[in-house]
């Protein structure tokens, strides 16, 4: 296993508030990892931390930097990675003199990330689904990857008319709508797709960016049971074929169990119990802290 995501000490403040409280975690790329908590745990500020949305007040993050790098159109000054190719396992500081310059961490490979802008962590490869609405309405399913592979690549094109033909282009997209189950939409325009589909579209921009990690926010939310059923099925056939590592927030409990190969449970911001959902299911401070003592 390999870690892909690491936090330190992390920790964030709101006023007299501590909405996340020294939370050191390691995430592995075998697992899909949930998190679960009730309401006001942490969870959302942790994305927000993850994902440059919000800074820590103390503490680090890092993550492992994609891996595989297609060459950069021109290695524009937005190409934060300078187009190095990554090795796995390897230690290479995918960063190494651009202008973020972050320090590696002490797990060679880790690039340290705390204080960077979103859009640098994104193109370091961490992509976020769901709670920020990236999609356009009025372009297709496919038109929508492309801009996802687009935005991935640094480049800055009028995104319907020369990124159409650009066969290398379509070609990635539509390996990313197979993924994703979603080449019978692709030339549906968004605003008429269904519910789940949207949210399908959603997870196929992150994966547009070819990402070492997604986190989703509540990927079944508002979804009916058949659409529910297809999301849990699509996370695990996706944790499958792709090298990206899934990281989930969600109250669902059933599809918590699911999908999860292990699950980190946060209550007033602290991180009170990680392990197996077996485990998890066990502890008694989850039951108290989570599930009210029942069960
Ligand atoms: N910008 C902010 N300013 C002040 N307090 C905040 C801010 N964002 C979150 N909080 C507080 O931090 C705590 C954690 O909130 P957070 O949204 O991270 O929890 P959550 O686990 O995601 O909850 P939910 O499951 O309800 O979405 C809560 O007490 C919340 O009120």
């Amino acid at each position: 296993m390999t870690t892909v995501l690491e936090t330190e000490h992390l920790t964030r403040e709101f006023g007299a508030l501590v909405a996340v409280d020294d939370v050191s975690v390691a995430i592995d790329d075998a697992d899909i990892t949930s998190i679960i908590g009730p309401n006001g745990a942490g969870k959302t500020t942790f994305y927000n931390l993850l994902a440059g949305q919000l800074d820590p007040t103390e503490g680090r993050i890092a993550i492992r930097p994609r891996r595989e790098d297609p060459v950069p159109d021109g290695g524009t000054a937005a190409d934060a990675d300078g187009g190095t190719q990554m090795d796995a396992d390897g230690g290479t500081d995918a960063n190494a003199g651009t202008a973020t310059d972050p320090d590696d961490t002490a797990d060679a490979g880790l690039v340290d990330v705390t204080g960077m802008e979103p859009f640098e962590i994104n193109r370091l490869g961490l992509a976020r689904a769901f709670q920020i609405n990236n999609v356009f309405e009025r372009l297709t399913v496919l038109e929508n990857v492309r801009v996802a592979r687009i935005s991935r690549e640094g480049r800055t094109l009028d995104v319907t008319s020369v990124a159409a033909s650009d066969d290398e282009l379509n070609e990635q997209a539509r390996r990313v709508l197979e993924l994703t189950n979603l080449e019978g939409v692709a030339d549906t325009r968004c605003a008429n797709l269904s519910h789940g589909d949207v949210r399908k579209v959603e997870i196929a921009l992150a994966l547009g960016t070819d990402p070492s990690v997604v986190l989703l926010d509540e990927p079944t939310a508002g979804m009916n049971a058949t659409e529910t059923r297809r999301m849990v099925e699509l996370i695990g056939e996706l944790d499958e074929t792709t090298d990206t590592t899934f990281l989930v927030t969600e109250h669902d409990m059933e599809v918590v169990l699911g999908i999860s190969d292990r699950i980190l449970v946060f209550n007033n911001g602290r991180l009170i119990a990680d392990g197996t959902p077996d485990e998890v299911m066990a502890d008694e401070r989850v039951r108290e802290a989570y599930l009210g003592g029942e069960g």
